[in-house]
């Protein structure tokens, strides 16, 4: 029979033998208890067997093997048993208790699942004795050690392969029915994981935070949980939906007139009336089909990403595959992708407002909480669908999609009906104005013909086709299906509308505020430009985020002294810093991705080794600093060090000192303005400043420098500018970069820089909102804003009565973006923050498609009043010539039909591809 070493070993002979082994038991060569090719009656492997095998593999003579099940089955008998199971099916099948006891005792029985099958040809002189059936050996793969069953005939084999399959797949079921069990149970509710430790979940969940799940496991546990997604629940089957059209009373009074037809003998009226009716029955229900389909594609546009670790790598991913136990990294701009467990929060502000209703973003911690009370208590969770404001954390998902606190939210959400777009709105009223007055038309249509003795049925049927067909029933339809599909065009051309409402505003937008950087220009940074204050001057070759180019040292007086000061500046940048580089990709901001870069291509590594971060002060668009309280490892004196940088003037403010080689001097009026004049000729070439400096208090450092990264605009941007004036919409740059960077790149893509005038997010607080209101639409460029200006520059630009358009990808317009009539996010590498507070998302982040949405936009809007006009004169024309005729007692120029049939055809441009399908449907059938 089979072992499990790749060592020979003695071998359960056949129906007597129920021996159990062990791996430890010494080799032995093949004996009689061994199982021996029986035809050849040789002791030794057949020579084919002998070349295919490993040393030392077993045989097994498959005409004789028999099942055979320890009656005390250990972890390795079972094992043995599983095997044997798997190989002696050749002859006999295995009873299914064997089965059952190997898999149920231990793992390696579940291994022999991973069985595999390989046949081998048999040696020449192996002829069968017994039978003139060629004889074949197979091979069995057995937990990745071969093992060899000899002589055995076509017909065995097929029974070995297929009952390998079937014991294959029962093991892997209860193997699986077993693990899933055990999983289940250590699942725990959102509530619980806040009530114990990080550790505790942790070890629940069985996974390590340093290295994540396992690929193969995430797989697993997925196919118990499900995707962290929401299944949307199913509406009614297809069938009923078509019935529910019937339901229309119209319709329902047009039916009823084919029926009086058919008692009246006029079955060409009742067939022609009855076709009618399904077809524009018809057209309406796949019109509302597709409506349906296509807003429910609009939800799937943009997939949620997050950052997860997962086998020690953190990688970038649809929030859609997550699993409980996965470690997920969250930093400021991110959208909670799950329910998520703390155990790492640096100043950790969520929002929470869609969830809780609290507007101030809730401080998060990793402390347990003891017995947490909804949600605002449960400090410790970062809640499914909630929006990191600022800081930094990381956390373990312990529950994914609707098993999240905001599956819960959901399923209420569910029930809630669309709220209408104005659009569709006014549609609805369109379409009750017309329906009286068509009625009250109708009506005396009727009346007049019944007074002039006409057909009673004649006039009934022509009164209820006149209905069907000048009653607008269809408008919202056809509404909301132009402007979905409207949609469906804007996304081929890589803009994402989240609302319809968005479509009819974009035909109207007059001015559009563009944040700068991410927007105009790609945030794709690198530092090109050094100064020291000491005034060295160095010059930074290559692009990307790596090694590849150099520090070129201009103005060096002693260049030793030199590269130390640039060392020194550097360091700075490396240390306050929360981006990595892995290979070329950058996880974190790119400001600081190019600082690490300039660092690395200064050949300056393990920086970070040195000091130990103590407390970190995070960016903020308010503060436009940055700084960390670290101490040096290796120094005896364990002194604090604050390592700050940010913005030249936010920085200088909290220096008292520049340093000069090893001196440090204090810092006078006359060097303030020095280093500002270097600042503002860098800022003057487009590129952004950082000042680095460092030292003993935040409020007395000593400065050290300024780094210029440059960070281009975007191709065409220009061009799109261009082309949305000749449209008559006004572009404004909104940004939180210094003047002069503004002011350069505002000429780079040709704002008009000598009428528009600059105003800085200062210069906005001393204003009156009068004062604003007043100025605010001949100011081109917005400097040094905060994400509160940049708010209250939409709001003066409105109060103007501009529709305003706002584009951005940060935080710091999220606020913005959400006030404006229209906010624009960039998909790509927008945060997620800013796409949710948004109405449109340019998913290549690409600003010439702005330009391709309100051309779209502009064109639905006409389309969409083009058929209404459309929709009113048929009508119109309808109504007036069956009640001129009537008037007059003219015979009726249209029967029932003949109206039914024009109200096909002009009910509206999308429908008539079906109608023509129909036509040609009917036409063969
Ligand atoms: N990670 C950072 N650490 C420290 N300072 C920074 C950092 N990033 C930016 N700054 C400073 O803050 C200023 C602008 O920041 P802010 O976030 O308000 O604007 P932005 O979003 O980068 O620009 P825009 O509003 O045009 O998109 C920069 O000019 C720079 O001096
Ligand atoms: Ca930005």
């Amino acid at each position: 029979m089979l072992h499990q070493t790749t060592t020979a070993q003695p071998i359960v002979d056949d129906r007597r033998q129920t021996d159990t082994m062990t791996d430890t038991e010494p080799s032995s060569p093949p004996t009689q208890q061994n199982i021996r090719p029986r035809e050849s009656e040789s002791s030794s492997p057949p020579p084919s067997a002998a070349l295919s095998e490993p040393p030392g593999a077993g045989y097994i003579d498959g005409d004789r093997a028999q099942t055979t099940v320890a009656d005390t089955p250990t972890e390795e008998t079972a094992a043995m048993t599983a095997t044997a199971v798997l190989a002696i099916t050749a002859e006999a099948v295995a009873d299914e208790k064997a089965i059952t006891d190997a898999a149920v005792v231990g793992e390696k029985a579940a291994a022999a699942a991973n069985v595999e099958v390989t046949e081998t040809a048999a040696a020449a002189d192996e002829k069968p004795a017994s039978t003139a059936v060629p004889l074949k050996n197979i091979e069995i793969n057995v937990n990745n050690k071969t093992e060899v069953i000899i002589g055995v005939t076509p017909q065995m084999q097929i029974n070995v392969n297929r009952e390998n399959k079937i014991i294959s797949k029962k093991l892997q079921k209860m193997e699986k029915d077993k693990l899933i069990a055990e999983h289940e149970k250590m699942w725990l509710t959102t509530k619980e994981a806040s009530a114990v430790s990080a550790e505790d979940v942790l070890s629940r969940l069985r996974v390590n935070f340093r290295s994540g799940l396992s690929w193969k496991e995430c797989e697993f546990r997925r196919q118990i949980t499900g995707y962290n997604e929401f299944s949307v629940h199913q509406g009614d089957p297809l069938w009923k939906k078509y019935i529910e059209q019937f339901r229309n009373p119209l319709i329902l009074l047009l039916l009823a007139s084919a029926v009086v037809s058919v008692f009246m003998r006029q079955f060409d009226d009742a067939f022609s009336i009855t076709t009618a009716i399904i077809i524009v029955v018809t057209v309406a229900f796949i019109q509302e089909y597709r409506s349906e389909k296509s807003l429910e594609a609009l939800t799937k546009l943009v997939p949620p990403t997050c950052r997860c670790l997962r086998e020690e790598q953190l990688e970038s991913m649809y929030a859609r595959s997550l699993v409980p136990g996965d470690i997920v990294y969250l930093s400021t701009g991110d959208r909670v992708p799950a329910d998520i467990r703390l155990f790492e929060a640096t100043d950790l502000a969520i929002d929470e407002s869609s969830f809780t209703g609290e507007t101030e973003p809730s401080m998060k911690t990793t402390e347990l909480v003891l017995s947490p009370k909804g949600h605002t208590s449960m400090k410790n969770i970062a809640f499914m669908g909630t929006l990191v404001r600022c800081g930094n954390g990381k956390g373990i998902v312990v529950n994914t999609g609707e098993k999240s606190e905001f599956g819960e939210l959901f399923k209420l959400m569910q029930n809630e009906e669309a709220p209408k777009t104005p659009l569709q709105n006014s549609m609805d009223i369109l379409g009750t104005q017309l329906s009286v007055y068509s009625f009250f038309i109708i009506g005396l249509i009727m009346i007049l013909g019944w007074i002039q003795g006409r057909p009673i049925l004649d006039m009934f049927t022509i009164g209820v086709s006149l209905a069907v067909a000048a009653i607008p029933e269809g408008l919202p339809i056809v509404v909301t299906v132009t402007l979905a599909l409207g949609v469906m065009r804007m996304a081929n051309r890589k803009a994402i509308v989240k609302k319809l409402p968005t479509v009819e505003t974009l035909g109207c937008v007059n001015v559009i505020c563009s944040d700068k950087t991410g927007t105009i220009t790609n945030n794709e940074m690198t530092v090109t430009t050094i100064i020291t204050s000491e005034g060295y001057y160095a010059d930074v070759s290559g692009t990307g985020y790596n090694d590849q180019g150099e520090v070129h040292l201009l103005k060096s007086f002693s260049s030793e002294q030199a590269k130390q000061s640039i060392y020194n500046l550097l360091e700075i940048g490396v240390i306050c810093n929360n981006a990595t580089i892995n290979g070329e990709t950058l996880q974190g901001q790119p400001t600081e991705g190019a600082l690490l870069a300039v660092a690395m291509k200064n050949r300056m590594y393990g920086v970070n080794e040195k000091y130990l971060k103590l407390q970190e002060y995070p960016f903020s668009s308010e503060q436009k600093l940055m700084a960390v309280k670290c101490v040096n490892k290796y120094d005896d004196v364990k002194e604090e060090i604050y390592f700050v940088k940010g913005a030249l003037e936010k920085v200088l403010k909290q220096c008292t000192k520049y340093s000069n080689g090893n001196d440090k001097i204090s810092l006078s009026a006359k060097k303030e303005q020095e280093i500002s004049t270097e600042a503002y000729e860098i800022g003057r070439k487009g590129l952004r400043v950082i000042a680095l400096a460092k030292g003993e208090s935040l409020q007395d450092l000593v400065y050290l420098g300024l780094v210029g990264i440059c960070d281009p605009p975007k191709p065409f941007v220009r061009e799109s500018i261009e082309q949305l004036y000749n449209y008559g919409v006004k572009v404004k740059l909104v940004t939180g970069d210094a003047q002069e960077t503004a002011v350069a790149i505002g000429s780079m893509i040709g704002l008009d820089m000598i009428h528009g005038q600059t105003l800085s997010g200062t210069q906005i607080d001393n204003m009156s909102d009068h004062q604003l209101k007043a100025m605010v639409n001949n100011v081109s460029v917005f400097y040094r804003v905060t994400p509160r200006h940049k708010l209250t520059i939409i709001k003066a630009l409105q109060a103007n009565g501009n529709v305003v358009g706002m584009t951005g990808d940060g935080v710091n317009d999220s606020v913005a973006l959400k006030k404006a009539d229209i906010g624009i996010a960039m998909g790509k590498n927008g945060t997620d923050v800013c796409k949710e507070a948004s109405d449109m998302i340019l998913v290549d982040d690409d600003f010439q498609t702005i330009v391709a949405a309100i051309e779209e936009g502009k064109g639905i809007f006409f389309n969409i009043r083009n058929f209404v006009k459309f929709q009113l004169s048929t009508s119109i024309a309808a109504l007036s010539l069956i009640a001129l005729a009537t008037i007059f007692r003219i015979p009726n120029p249209l029967n029932a039909m003949q109206i039914l049939w024009i109200n096909i055809i002009m009910d509206g441009p999308p429908a008539q591809r079906y109608i023509i399908y129909l036509f040609i449907y009917l036409l063969i059938s």
